[in-house]
């Protein structure tokens, strides 16, 4: 209902909005702008910039930072071996010193006096620190302190590196294991000469190669930084890394050769293993070169700190931001998706709207101060609706509606949309239009309240207004002569009843029956009868007062109705003889002047019935007396006439009580039972075949005669399912004698009327047969002439249907009936009966006789069997014999025997080769 007000705003006045083209084009980019702005796109794209910026500024800073750190820990390297080359200068200028002063020893004192002359002037290093050695030129060692094991120098690479060059310049040799100390040892050598300048030895100074690293600051340099004294031959000559200090590893310094700050030496695998910040310098004094280094891992470990800082920040930030994103896009997109179903919702409902047959009006309640309703304001409407209304939605919107709609129906529309605002019920109103859309339109209103109003939805109803009226009227009226019907007459007669009960005074209900007219409908046909009907019935309505009512029930009985009789109800009885002789006047159908009379019953409200029911019945019966006492007059019901009809009432619910005991699951005997009466052929005396014919075994009146109740059955319909039973039982019964080995024989069924009518009636022959397996040829159906009149047509082609089952017809009663030879032709039957009316005074009565042979003649003609019923003697039974009829049925053969006596009696005719023939 909601959605109804808030959809319908801008949906129904589309034909405001732009048309194609351009604007198209506009209102797509609008489409697709409005959803970009829609927040679940939006706002992923806003936070994916934001993380852009964020990762963009983390990682410039984190890169700054890392550059800073770079920089720093090059410094740190840079100002180390400053330090460290300071130091190594150091203790270089103090070996090269030392061997300097022992070269000069040596030269003043001679290579034995040099060391003690240095001694003794205090200016011999400490043994701990420096072995001094001096050698001759040969290589052995002349002098050492302390004293060495060491005797030749002469395969040294120093001595020979001095042996052959001339140039005062200091050797370092590479750090090696003592081969007496087993020590690591580094030596460092100057040549000596003689005062001719030859060479005459060598002077060594050896030390530990941990005296060149032992600058190492831990607090400085940390656990992996390093320390190192190269040769300019690569090979280095010490190497601290912590507390680490080896030596002989290959250092490659930086490309320009100096300073190799921020390249990674990667000689060995101590230094392999770590990534560092590397210098080194050239020394003055030896060919050696100062190496420092720090380790990456720890200069740059607050960088890294920092870094994993900024990183974990801004990955929380950009988890919390998508987190966000998520909730508010996953939320938006909810709501975006509400939002398009709504859209669609109101599309689709201005869409059905603006199709609908139906007019729309979206109508917003105006309160007054004190809350109560005071109009209503038109919010939107459909095209309908302006054709409904022959205003425009423009001149509609925002109108209050009591300026809209016609003053005849104000007051009324707005109270009934004032019930819908308060209580929130729909209601529905059907009325027909004075003035809009067109006097005499027929329309339905349905108000249903919604949020801040009422939807009025306005259908023209008129067609089905004047289909109702058809169908009321069809309902009502007889179709053939558009009188009303018997449910009309009966409304009738009861407004009448209560009418005159108030009023005093009395009603008037008669009953009229043709007499003859089934005689018309026979020889004529349905047309002339369906003539001769509309004719009388005219003219028996103008007899009437327009107060008064006639109807017709069906066949030939037509109803008069006379409400509000004031006086003596007897002053009709010259209305009812006018009636009467209107009907007896000759009427002309097709081409034939015909003549039917008509019998009359008269009931009158209250002398002879409180109820409509009570008074319908009492005409029926004085309408019957009228019969009775010889046709065309008028019988006023008198209660004894009532008699009959009690015993009929009795005899039907007996009769539906029977039926109901004759049900399959039915614990009882069934009331109803079926003789069979055998059918010889006149020439063999051979029982060929029997007739079922019905008994009831009345609880109370013992057996009753089907004389008494086939009638009643016909009448009520109760044949329908009697006459199936019958079906049913006798074709059961007819397979259960074959079963039993009993000769073969036809059993023949009476169909009435009204079950022959029954459209079922060949479904229900063939269930029979079904369900008992009897073949189809063991069945036969007797029908009358008059049945078989009634529709010819259709008779013939129900006839055909049974035929072509396999089913045998004969037509029964044949002779009383007014059936001309060629239909005879047409009829698709295997035998005639000649009434029995016919064969009681065959010996007798000539006319009977003449019937008789004619029946035989034209049967046989036709190619038909003939049977005559009801042979009670022999002259009659010669006599048929005599004039050639085929076979007989009658007392004088037996009379209608239980299904056993049959049965005895098949079995004992077929005491010779199973024949059922008997004399
Ligand atoms: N639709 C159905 N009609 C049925 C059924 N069973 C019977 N009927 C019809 O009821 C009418 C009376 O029948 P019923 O009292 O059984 O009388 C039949 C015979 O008993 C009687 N008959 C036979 N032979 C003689 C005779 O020698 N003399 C004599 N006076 N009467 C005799 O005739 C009746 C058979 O008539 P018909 O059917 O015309 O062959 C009667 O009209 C039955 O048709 C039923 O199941 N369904």
């Amino acid at each position: 209902m909601n959605m109804l007000v808030r959809s319908s705003g801008p949906s129904l006045t589309s034909d405001t909005e732009p048309s194609a083209g351009a604007p198209r084009t506009r209102g797509l980019l609008a489409r697709w702008l409005g959803l970009a702005l829609e927040t679940h796109i939006s706002l992923p794209l806003f936070a994916l910039a934001l993380l852009g910026a964020m990762w963009f500024g983390t990682l410039h800073v984190i890169e700054s930072e890392r550059r800073a750190a770079v920089v720093a820990t090059r410094d740190a390297t840079q100002e180390l071996l400053d330090t460290y080359e300071a130091q190594l200068a150091r203790s270089l200028s103090a070996i090269d010193q030392t061997l300097r002063v022992l070269k000069y020893a040596v030269e003043q004192n001679g290579p034995t006096g040099a060391l003690p002359a240095l001694e003794a002037k205090g200016l011999l290093p400490p043994g701990l620190v420096f072995q001094v050695e001096i050698s001759d030129a040969s290589g052995h060692i002349v002098a050492s302190n302390p004293a060495s094991k060491r005797h030749d120098l002469a395969r040294t690479a120093w001595f020979e590196f001095h042996r052959q060059t001339s140039d005062d310049v200091p050797f370092v040799s590479l750090t090696s294991l003592s081969e007496y100390s087993k020590e690591p040892t580094v030596h460092f050598s100057r040549r000596i000469n003689d005062a001719t300048g030859r060479f005459s030895g060598v002077a060594v100074v050896a030390l530990d190669p941990a005296y060149f690293t032992s600058g190492y600051e831990r607090s400085r340099q940390g656990d992996r930084g390093l320390l190192g004294m190269a040769g300019t031959d690569g090979m280095l000559r010490a190497l601290r890394v912590g507390e680490t200090v080896s030596w002989g590893q290959r250092f490659v310094p930086g490309a320009n050769g100096g300073v190799a700050a921020g390249t990674t030496a990667r000689g060995a695998p101590v230094l392999e293993s770590e990534a560092r910040t590397v210098a080194s310098r050239p020394m003055n004094s030896f060919p050696l070169v100062a190496v420092a280094g720090l380790s990456e891992a720890e200069q740059m470990a607050d960088f890294y700190q920092d870094r994993r800082a900024w990183l974990l920040g801004a990955g929380a930030a950009s988890a919390l931001l998508i987190a966000v994103v998520i909730l508010v896009s996953a939320w938006s997109w909810q709501l975006a998706k509400a939002r398009r179903r709504e859209r669609l919702a109101q599309e689709t409902y201005a869409a059905a709207s603006e199709a609908s047959p139906d007019a729309f009006f979206v109508l917003r309640t105006v309160f007054g101060p004190r809350g109560e309703v005071r109009d209503f304001v038109v919010a939107t409407t459909n095209s309908r609706a302006e054709r409904f209304t022959s205003l425009t939605k423009q001149q509609m919107a925002a109108k209050p509606i009591s300026g809209l709609l016609p003053p005849s129906i104000s007051q009324s529309v707005f109270d009934d949309l004032s019930a819908v605002a308060r209580d929130g019920i729909a209601r529905e109103t059907e009325w027909q239009a004075q003035t809009l859309p067109q006097p005499g339109v027929w329309l339905h209103r349905q108000a249903v309240a919604v949020e801040d109003g009422v939807v009025v939805i306005v259908r023209d109803i008129t067609e089905r207004k004047m289909g109702e009226q058809r169908i009321r009227h069809l309902a009502h009226h007889d179709d053939l002569t558009g009188l009303p019907n018997r449910s009309l007459l009966r409304e009738r007669l009861g407004q009448a009843i209560v009418t005159a009960a108030e009023a005093g005074r009395a009603v008037g209900l008669a009953f009229i029956d043709l007499d003859g007219f089934k005689l018309v409908n026979d020889t004529l046909g349905h047309n002339a009868g369906d003539e001769l009907l509309k004719v009388v019935g005219a003219r028996m309505h103008r007899c009437l007062r327009s107060d008064d009512t006639l109807a017709r029930f069906g066949g030939d009985e037509f109803v008069i109705l006379l409400p509000d009789l004031a006086g003596d109800p007897m002053a009709i009885a010259p209305l009812l003889e006018r009636v009467r002789e209107a009907v007896t006047e000759p009427v002309l159908v097709e081409g034939q002047e015909v003549q039917v009379s008509c019998s009359v019953g008269v009931t009158f409200y209250p002398r002879d019935g409180a109820s409509a029911n009570a008074l319908m019945m009492h005409a029926d019966v004085a309408m019957y007396r009228a019969k009775e006492l010889g046709s065309n007059n008028v019988q006023y019901y008198v209660s004894e006439m009532n008699e009959s009809v009690d015993e009929k009432l009795v005899l039907l619910e007996g009769l539906r009580a029977a039926i109901d005991t004759c049900a399959e699951d039915y614990p009882g005997p069934c009331q109803f039972q079926l003789l069979y009466q055998p059918k010889v052929d006149l020439r063999t005396n051979c029982l060929f075949g029997v007739e079922a014919l019905i008994r009831w075994h009345h609880p109370e009146q013992g057996l009753v005669s089907p004389l008494r109740f086939i009638g009643l059955a016909e009448e009520s319909g109760l044949i329908v399912p009697i006459g199936d039973w019958v079906l049913r039982t006798a074709c059961a019964q007819a397979q259960a004698w074959r079963t039993a080995g009993l000769p073969p024989v036809s059993v023949s069924v009476n169909v009435s009327a009204r079950q022959f009518e029954d459209k079922r009636l060949v479904e229900r022959v063939a269930d029979a047969l079904r369900a008992s397996s009897l073949p189809a040829d063991g069945l036969e159906v007797e029908v009358t002439e008059s049945l078989i009149m009634r529709d010819l047509g259709r008779s013939i082609d129900k006839m055909r249907e049974l035929e072509a089952m396999g089913v045998a017809l004969s037509i029964d009663d044949f002779g009383t009936g007014y059936s001309s030879l060629s239909a005879l032709k047409s009829f698709p039957i295997s035998r005639l009966k000649i009434d029995k009316s016919f064969v009681a005074d065959l010996a007798d009565s000539p006319d009977d006789q003449a019937i008789a042979m004619a029946v035989i003649s034209l049967g046989h003609k036709l190619d038909l069997r003939v049977i005559a019923e009801g042979v009670e003697t022999e002259q009659q039974r010669d006599f048929l014999r005599a004039n050639d009829c085929d076979e007989m049925q009658g007392y004088l053969f037996s009379r209608p025997l239980p299904a056993s006596d049959i049965a005895r009696l098949l079995a004992g005719s077929a005491g010779d080769a199973h024949d059922p023939c008997a004399e």
